[in-house]
């Protein structure tokens, strides 16, 4: 897997809808949403006395599922130190996923014992880790966590970010436009793309408030995100079209992958376009943006 900066592998994350493992009609339901990836949720949605319970209807959503068709999945689990971390570790392994979201995670160390424990488990092949970035000392140690993407079988694709929990812990202020949040949002894009990872914006808790989720994920969108995560299928068209590729941006992207493909700039490391200078590193963002485009396109003949 080539893991260089800005070419990780291209994968549709616009929308990231969580769903509680506890409530059975919204595991039901979720099988129905147009969001391009579903997180079964055993942490803060489930209250403790409910983690039995809500794992045992899981693994039972797992055993319907149709897994031919769009939708990536991902649990969250509790995290290990707990009582339930271990239990909802076993419980994935009747599930098998495509990947396993870590709550919590504050050091490299809480990224590499659950992918030892997972090689140990034989699931060499098994699930993919994500981490929520939420906690502080997460966020003094991003570097260091987003290189496990690159060792220990290099599993780790993507980071989460949990503002609500980094807010509760931090006491930084939660108010439109996110003024003193944006320069930690930025710290997790920075370091995710350092280590080729894949990026999540946090939720916005407001599900009623189209407009502010608009703004909220447009925002998102022109820090760098790959998508935001969700927590009500009302959400869900928004995100995707904050996240997508518009005509437009379609229309200039086949432009520069056209200019360079033009007999009279072969050769060139530099043309121009419609008065602009044009490099070859904009020939390459222009074919992830029809890679991506392309994604969304197959993504809407599964649906
Ligand atoms: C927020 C909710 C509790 C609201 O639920 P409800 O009042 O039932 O909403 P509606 O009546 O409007 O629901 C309409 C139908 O949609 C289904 N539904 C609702 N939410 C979901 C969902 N998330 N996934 C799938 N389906 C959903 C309802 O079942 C209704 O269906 P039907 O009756 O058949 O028509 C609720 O939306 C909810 O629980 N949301 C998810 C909460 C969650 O997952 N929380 C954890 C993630 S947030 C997080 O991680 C924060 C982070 O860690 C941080 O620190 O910031
Ligand atoms: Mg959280």
């Amino acid at each position: 897997m080539n893991r260089t900066p800005h070419h990780h592998p291209l994968a549709l994350r616009r929308s990231v809808l969580s769903v509680p493992a506890i409530n059975t009609r919204a595991l039901a339901k979720s099988a129905t949403l147009d969001c391009d990836t579903i997180i079964f949720d055993l942490e803060d949605s489930v209250l403790p006395e409910k983690k039995a319970e809500a794992r045992a209807a899981l693994v039972a959503h797992f055993q319907g599922l149709d897994r031919s068709g769009a939708h990536e999945y991902v649990i969250r689990i509790n995290p290990l130190d707990g009582p339930d971390g271990a239990l909802d570790l076993e419980a994935v392994l009747d599930c098998m996923p495509d990947a396993l979201l870590l709550s919590k995670v504050s050091a490299p160390q809480d990224v590499l014992t659950v992918a030892d424990w997972l090689s140990e488990a034989g699931a060499d092949e098994g699930p993919r880790l994500w981490a929520m970035v939420e906690t502080a000392a997460g966020l003094l140690n991003l570097a260091e966590i987003a290189e496990t993407g690159r060792t220990h079988g290099g599993r780790l694709d993507c980071f989460v970010v949990g503002l609500n929990d980094l807010r509760k812990e931090t006491g930084i202020a939660d108010i439109p436009g996110r003024p003193f949040l944006v320069p930690l949002l930025l710290q997790v894009v920075v370091a995710a793309r350092a280590s080729g990872l894949d990026v999540i914006d946090a939720v916005f808790n407001d599900f009623s408030d189209t407009d502010g989720l608009e703004a909220e994920s447009r925002q998102g969108r022109q820090m760098g995100f790959d998508g935001k995560m969700l927590i009500h299928p009302a959400q869900i068209a928004i995100a995707n079209e904050a996240f997508g590729v518009t005509e437009a941006e379609a229309a200039e992207a086949l432009a520069i992958v056209a200019a360079f493909d033009a007999p009279e700039n072969a050769g060139k490391a530099v043309v121009e376009l419609a008065g602009r200078m044009v490099e070859k590193l904009h020939a390459e963002q222009a074919g992830r943006v029809l890679a991506k485009a392309d994604l969304i396109n197959e993504r809407k003949k599964k649906a």
